[in-house]
């Protein structure tokens, strides 16, 4: 509520954009004529009536418009300013509701007013105390701000309302139209409300400002530390150049200069500099940094647009089978498939149609054998023939996807995958890859690597493969890819679709005589720094090195054996025990390495042979090296003690338990049939053995030896010593056919073994077995387990029949 006392007359001080509220202390300019001219009124007047103090109504003027109500001032003093002008201290003592002009001394307006009285509730309501104390608090926060401590004070002690809400006259943030709004707000709990309302807004402008301002500034300062930084790491590395002797510019590990300057594919450049960058916004101890600087290393260093030239100038076909001819003796279906394949690859290159690919396309040649045939000297081969560089990824227990394809960046130590090093160490984009034991990689948590060789092998995909580590995509349309397997069997499916296969079973000892003597002893004799005419092998102590030193489908350990050979007679000469040249034939063998190892059966103390007492029978089989001989035993548990039923021992795979089953059931329905003593069958346990040695695959193909052993064992007739054995028994005693019977017949022969058994129905699989082999071998092709008995055991001697061995 406000009520008005007796009229005032007074000279009107007009305030351009200034507003002076109520309790304000404010200098005026006296140059100012209209400040002047109403100064020096107020002062006539004040004189004739005697008043005190001079009093002025100071009203603002907005573009030339008074507003309605003014503040009674009161000039407390006329004097100097700070900058020297004359001027006068006012004071603000209360609002004025300004009335109509009248007449006055002096030059000024004047006019007539009213005061205005203000009423506060007493005692103030709960809201009021709580707008008081908001208001001193967010007054105070603001005076902090700008540090003026002696302010906070003073505003904290004034406890009246409407003083409190004029004191925001002095904020330098409020327009002149808010002033005004303020002073025209007579009711004072309204204008400390509004007051209090201007202060919160502002500073909540002020904290948005202040955060973009901090925003702002860090950001400068971010870059502008960045620059310093910069400029002091180069300084560093100048000097620690200069410490190091190195010249300006040649700069080791200037990777952008490196990366600039390098042949790259566009698309590799880009990535290469974006890592650049990278690393020079990190900091040179920083991991990151090192991870990066890898990587780098390992872009730089791959043959982008490295390749070595064999269409250009053509290798010609003539000539790649003439290198195939030279670096390996015999194998010539092996080489005529290898050509085959170079001639088709050839072909299609020069009439521009890429590799051949699809699915079955066969696009990849896969070389299965045992260990030592020559498998991957004979993808070197290829190599030389092509004129291409040679890499052999191995991939033997890879079981980790990522080992093929590499891993993430983001993985603490990571590696480009093994596709990508190998090109790496090719130094060229289109070599031939060997990869190596594909049958031996094996899939578990770490993702399926032979998924990711899919990828490598599939030519519809191989253009663009995506290494993880690398990240960026490299070509390998024009990688040779040649795989090498000991088993078929264990090669991954999908692999195998994409793969033309070329066997390498083994050799015959007349073969292996001519590797020892053409291509293994020159090697040696250089190894051992011996001179070719120096030291000559006869054919004798060749075969003898091959049959009885060694007993294997390849001749990685004739290789070896005639290594040590040789190392001995060099030593030997050396000491002076020996002179040189010197020719070594089958007898001197002995005293140089030692006796041998491999005796055949035949051979031995018809007593000590395996196949001497009834129940073991000689098969034949395919194991991880290739073919081997291996014996089957058997015997019967005592009827006392043994447990009945069936028993078997030496690592036998499901499929080998179950010919053991079924040679068991045969004999039982027809033991009698076969005059064999079957009712012992019923009675007691049989137990069936391999003796360790050679761990054939699991497969059907025991099934005659199982049975032969058997019916042996029964009948108390031992199995004829020269005699060896493969096929699958039925249940009414067929035989059925298997597989590997040239790399069995190679075994059997190497073993010394003279009569071997096989399905009738493997009769063709013999025109793969060389001839010298199935000259020294009386095959019998037979279809029914009879058969096998009848020419497998020996006639029964007399007394000696009953004398069954017994399993402990
Ligand atoms: N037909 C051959 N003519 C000449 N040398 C041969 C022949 N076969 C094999 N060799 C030689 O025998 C050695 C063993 O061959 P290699 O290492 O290539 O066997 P591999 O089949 O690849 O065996 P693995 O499966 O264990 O890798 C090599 O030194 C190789 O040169």
């Amino acid at each position: 509520m406000t009520l008005t006392s007796e009229p005032l007359t007074l000279p009107v001080l007009p305030l351009d954009d200034e507003v002076v509220l109520p309790g304000m202390v404010v200098p005026l300019d006296l140059n100012d004529a209209d400040v002047r001219a109403a100064v020096e009124a107020a002062q006539a007047a004040a004189r004739s009536s005697g008043d005190s103090k001079p009093r002025v109504l100071l009203v603002p003027r907005i573009d030339g418009t008074y507003a309605n109500t003014g503040v009674l001032g009161t000039v407390e003093q006329v004097g100097r300013l700070a900058d020297g002008d004359p001027g006068a201290l006012i004071r603000g003592r209360g609002r004025v509701r300004v009335g109509a002009g009248t007449t006055g001394p002096g030059a000024a307006l004047w006019v007539e007013g009213a005061e205005v009285e203000e009423t506060v509730p007493d005692p103030l309501p709960g809201a009021v105390t709580e707008l008081v104390k908001e208001y001193k608090a967010l007054a105070t926060s603001w005076l902090k701000k700008r540090a003026a401590w002696q302010v906070v004070d003073r505003v904290q002690q004034i406890d009246d309302v409407s003083t409190l809400a004029d004191n925001s006259g002095y904020s330098p943030f409020l327009t002149t139209a808010q002033k005004v709004e303020l002073l025209e707000t007579t009711d004072p709990v309204a204008r400390l409300k509004l007051a209090t309302e201007q202060l919160r807004e502002h500073l909540a402008e002020q904290d948005v400002a202040e955060s973009i301002a901090k925003d702002v500034q860090e950001g400068v300062d971010k870059q502008q530390r960045e620059f310093l930084l910069r400029r002091q790491l180069e300084a560093v590395r100048k000097e620690l150049r200069e410490l190091n002797g190195e010249a300006e510019g040649e700069e080791s590990d200037d990777y952008r200069v490196r990366v600039e300057s390098a042949d790259l594919p566009e698309k590799v450049r880009e990535a290469a500099l974006k890592e650049v960058e990278k690393l020079e916004r990190s900091s040179d101890q920083s991991p990151e940094g090192s991870w990066i600087r890898t990587w780098l290393d390992t872009v730089l260093e791959l043959p982008w647009n490295e390749r070595t030239d064999d269409s250009a100038a053509g290798y010609d076909i003539r000539g790649a089978r003439a290198v195939l001819d030279a670096e390996h003796a015999g194998l010539d279906d092996v080489k005529e498939r290898i050509t085959e394949y170079l001639a088709v690859r050839k072909r299609r290159n020069d009439r521009g149609l890429g590799v051949v690919g699809g699915r079955r396309g066969g696009a990849v040649l896969a070389l299965v054998g045992p260990p030592g045939v020559g498998k991957t000297s004979l993808g070197e081969s290829v190599a030389h023939a092509m004129g291409r560089k040679f890499v052999r990824v191995a991939l033997g227990g890879v079981r980790d996807e990522a080992e093929i394809r590499g891993h993430r960046r983001t993985y603490v130590g990571a590696l480009p995958g093994r596709i990508v090093r190998a090109i790496k160490e090719a130094g060229s984009m289109n070599p031939v890859v060997l990869l190596d034991e594909i049958d031996k990689v094996g899939s578990d948590f770490r993702g399926d690597p032979a998924a990711a060789l899919l990828e490598v092998l599939d030519p519809a995909q191989n253009h663009t493969f995506r290494d993880h580590y690398l990240e960026v995509e490299l070509d390998l349309s024009d990688v040779v890819f040649l795989a090498t397997a000991n088993v078929l069997e264990a090669i991954p499916e999908a692999l195998l679709d994409r793969m033309e296969l070329v066997r390498l079973d083994g050799y015959t000892e007349d073969e292996k005589v001519v590797i020892a003597r053409d291509h293994l002893l020159p090697r040696q004799l250089e190894r051992a720094g011996l001179e070719t005419a120096e030291v000559t092998l006869d054919e004798s102590a060749l075969r003898g090195l091959a049959g009885e030193y060694t007993r294997e489908a390849g001749v990685r350990n004739l290789e070896r054996a005639v290594a040590r050979l040789l190392r001995k007679i060099a030593a030997q000469h050396e000491l002076g025990e020996r002179e040189l040249p010197f020719t070594v034939g089958a007898d001197d063998l002995r005293a140089l390495i030692g006796r041998p190892h491999h005796v055949p059966e035949s051979a031995q103390d018809p007593a000590e042979r395996r196949t001497a007492v009834p129940g073991v029978a000689t098969g034949l089989a395919v194991t991880g090296a290739g073919g081997d001989v291996l014996f089957v035993e058997a015997s019967l548990a005592d009827p006392e003690t043994g447990a009945a039923g069936l028993t078997l021992t030496g690592q036998l795979g499901d499929v080998m338990k179950e010919s053991a089953q079924i040679a068991l059931s045969f004999l039982r329905s027809h033991g009698a049939e076969l005059e064999l003593p079957v009712a012992d069958l019923k009675d007691r346990g049989v137990h069936i053995h391999f003796p360790a040695g050679a761990v054939p695959k699991d497969g059907p193909s025991a099934g005659v030896t199982m049975t032969t052993a058997l019916a042996s064992l029964l009948s108390g007739r031992l199995v004829r010593t020269d005699v060896a054995m493969t096929g699958e028994v039925s249940l009414t005693g067929r035989v059925l056919p298997i597989g590997g019977v040239k790399q069995k017949l190679l075994a059997a022969h190497r073993a010394g073994v003279t009569t071997v058994i096989i399905p009738k129905r493997n009769e063709p699989d013999l025109d793969d077995v060389p001839a010298e082999v199935l000259e020294k071998l009386d095959v019998h092709a037979v279809t029914d387990v009879r058969q096998v008995l009848e020419l497998a055991l020996a006639p029964a001697t007399n007394g000696a029949a009953t004398e069954v061995p017994m399993a402990a």
